[in-house]
């Protein structure tokens, strides 16, 4: 057996750069993907050429086609894969976990079937027992895999698991991680600003100014507190990385590719053209149904997500939806 700090699974774009960014700290990491010719691809070039074409792998990082071997490799497990296949990626993961496997992921977004957390989903499939850990937070896999500074909260169910995945993923030049204790929060946190992204992008799209970004960055941060608040997550989270943080980056940024989605549909553009436009995972697009489903569950008011529910599911024009918030009755702040 190969021994690895870490074994990441998923190539895509944040997975490889979450990768790099632990090689870069010295440890030897291992990267699986479930496509054999993007291995072989990534172990020829030593780079992502189609994500990431400018960050060259540290020697430290070694490409994994066999998930048995990525996943016995090491105890520490961070999974990077979309939303809609965590699910999947971890019933494979399973018969070959090892008795001390612990699992992290940095996957944002809700299980599709239920729209119930990733955690859930994790303690579903691989039992209540083994040390589970999310990372969230405002991080652009370019800037990370560039090495530009970033910060992250991570939370774990595991004391020890918290403490060891912030030492492998801390840097002091430039990958500051801050730990939380709100598993909850930090879950939904990266999916509900995946959805108020849009809802940016929509507004920008339709030629609203700033004004109507902020109000809408404002509001969607009282929304994902009211629904994190009903699920039993800490007010304060909202005020970090994982809301507040990254609520402001992909609401502002057209790296964005949920905001990127929004001002596509906002200029005209079909969900079909939109998405194969951006031609990578915009998770805002199913996180929509999932949080609409969530707040339904829960009895939770979050208008500005409902619309955007309604433009991509329900055929609602976007200046219609940018009216309905509007002229909602007027309440106290
Ligand atoms: N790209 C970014 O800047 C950031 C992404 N994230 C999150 O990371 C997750 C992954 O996103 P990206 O890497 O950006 O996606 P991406 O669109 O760049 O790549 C998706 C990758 O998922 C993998 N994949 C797809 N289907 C799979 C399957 N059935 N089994 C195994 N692997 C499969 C493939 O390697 C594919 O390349 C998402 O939940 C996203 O929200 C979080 C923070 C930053
Ligand atoms: O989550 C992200 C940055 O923190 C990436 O956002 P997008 O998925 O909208 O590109």
């Amino acid at each position: 057996m190969t021994h690895a700090a870490i074994s990441v699974l998923g190539a895509g774009s944040y997975g490889t750069a979450l990768a790099i960014a632990l090689a870069r700290n010295g440890h030897r990491t291992l990267l699986w993907s479930h496509r054999p010719e993007q291995v072989a691809a990534l172990a020829a070039d030593r780079c992502n050429r189609v994500f990431l074409p400018d960050a060259l792998f540290p020697d430290s990082l070694e490409l994994e086609a066999d998930l048995q071997r990525a996943v016995q490799a090491s105890r520490n497990l961070l999974i990077v894969v979309p939303s809609h296949v965590f699910a999947d990626v971890l019933h494979q993961v399973k018969p070959f976990l090892r008795p001390d496997s612990r699992i992290a992921w940095a996957t944002k977004g809700l299980d599709p079937a239920t729209g119930n957390l990733l955690q859930r989903v994790a303690e579903d499939v691989v039992g209540p027992d083994r040390p589970l850990a999310v990372l969230s937070g405002p991080t652009f896999a370019k800037e990370l895999a560039m090495g530009l500074p970033t910060a992250i909260s991570l939370a774990s169910t595991d004391a020890d698991f918290a403490r060891e995945l912030a030492d492998l993923v801390h840097c002091d030049r430039s990958f500051r991680v801050y730990l939380n204790d709100d598993m909850v929060g930090l879950q939904l946190g990266g999916a509900v600003k995946n959805v108020i992204a849009i809802g940016a992008g929509l507004a920008d799209g339709l030629g609203f100014g700033a004004n109507a970004r902020t109000a809408l960055i404002t509001r969607g941060l009282v929304e994902l507190q009211r629904l994190g608040v009903a699920l039993g997550a800490q007010q304060d989270t909202f005020m970090g990385m994982a809301g507040l943080g990254d609520l402001v980056l992909t609401c502002t940024d057209n790296q964005s590719r949920n905001r990127r989605f929004g001002l596509a549909l906002g200029q005209g553009s079909s969900v079909d053209t939109a998405m194969a436009e951006i031609g990578q995972v915009v998770e805002g697009y199913r996180n929509a149904a999932e949080v609409h489903q969530l707040a339904g569950r829960h009895g939770v008011e979050m208008p500005i997500c409902e619309q955007v529910y309604q433009v991509l599911y329900e055929g609602k024009n976007a200046r219609e939806a940018a009216i309905a918030l509007l002229s909602r009755d007027r309440k106290a702040e």
